[in-house]
């Protein structure tokens, strides 16, 4: 996968060098690269933001270096098969989930715009759907100061999905929101730390009662911290009668 992010603070993005995304990129799984909008500027002071048409507190990205940036991108891919899509974080996006990391992890190319200030042109938006599949993506429901975080985010959990990326696919399978439920606790040795036991269940070595153990936690956990998954679960998957007792 080829992964594009356009950003006037390019160096935030230096966190994906490390652990396993650095590694993604050392072992060619991972093909990132990181633009600074201001190189596809014109003017001496490298001018990326302006007053807000309509007034308003704050300054709003200009469009031009942003059409420029992304058509650099664009070429990038030319002559692969259909649009790259574009993904630009923001407050106002849909929301980012698991179901939609496994679904960007599918694409052979992703590019993100990582917008500043009071965000970008809208206009930049629409343009871009001529040469993209423009995905406007929120990380969650509070307000950052741009897009970086959420790229970095968005780049690790679609990049631990690529394959080759986790050492064990199979702690792929069992993972919060992998099955619209919450994970369940997770201990090791020692036995008893601090007088505080590993639950005795997990020592008995009967899988069966474990993964029992195991699916009642998820159900715990999600009805404690997240009813509203539940909610969604139910819909979808589980008699009532399935859920906890
Ligand atoms: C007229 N006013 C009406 C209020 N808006 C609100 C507003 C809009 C942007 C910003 C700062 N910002 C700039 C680019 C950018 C990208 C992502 C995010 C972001 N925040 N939270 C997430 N989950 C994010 C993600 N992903 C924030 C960003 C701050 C405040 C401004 C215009």
């Amino acid at each position: 996968m080829r992964i594009d992010v356009v950003s006037i603070f390019p160096e935030y993005l230096a966190p994906l060098e490390l652990s396993l995304i650095g590694k993604a990129r050392q072992d060619g799984i991972l093909d990132l690269h990181v633009h600074d909008l201001r190189s596809f500027t014109t003017d001496r002071h490298r001018t990326v933001d302006d007053t807000p048409y309509g007034g308003g507190a704050g300054m709003v990205m200009k469009p031009e270096p942003w059409s420029q940036a992304l058509t650099a991108v664009a070429e990038a891919r030319r002559g692969h098969q259909g649009k790259p899509v574009l993904i630009v974080p923001s407050p106002a996006g849909e929301r980012f989930t698991q179901a939609l990391a496994h679904e960007l992890a599918g694409e052979e190319h992703l590019a993100f715009a990582c917008g500043r200030y009071e965000g970008i042109d809208e206009r930049v938006i629409e343009w871009a759907g001529e040469h993209f599949d423009v995905r406007p993506v929120s990380l969650g429901d509070y307000v950052l100061n741009g897009g970086e975080v959420a790229v970095l985010a968005m780049v690790e959990a679609v990049g631990r999905l690529l394959p080759g990326v986790v050492g064990n696919p199979e702690s792929l399978v069992e993972e919060s929101h992998s099955d619209g439920l919450l994970e369940y606790p997770v201990y090791t040795k020692p036995a008893v730390w601090r007088d505080r036991e590993v639950p005795a269940i997990l020592l008995s070595g009967n899988h069966g009662k474990i993964a029992q153990w195991r699916r009642h936690e998820q159900f715990r956990r999600t009805s404690e911290r997240r009813p509203d998954l539940l909610e969604v679960f139910d819909a979808g998957k589980l008699p009532k009668a399935d859920r906890l007792a």
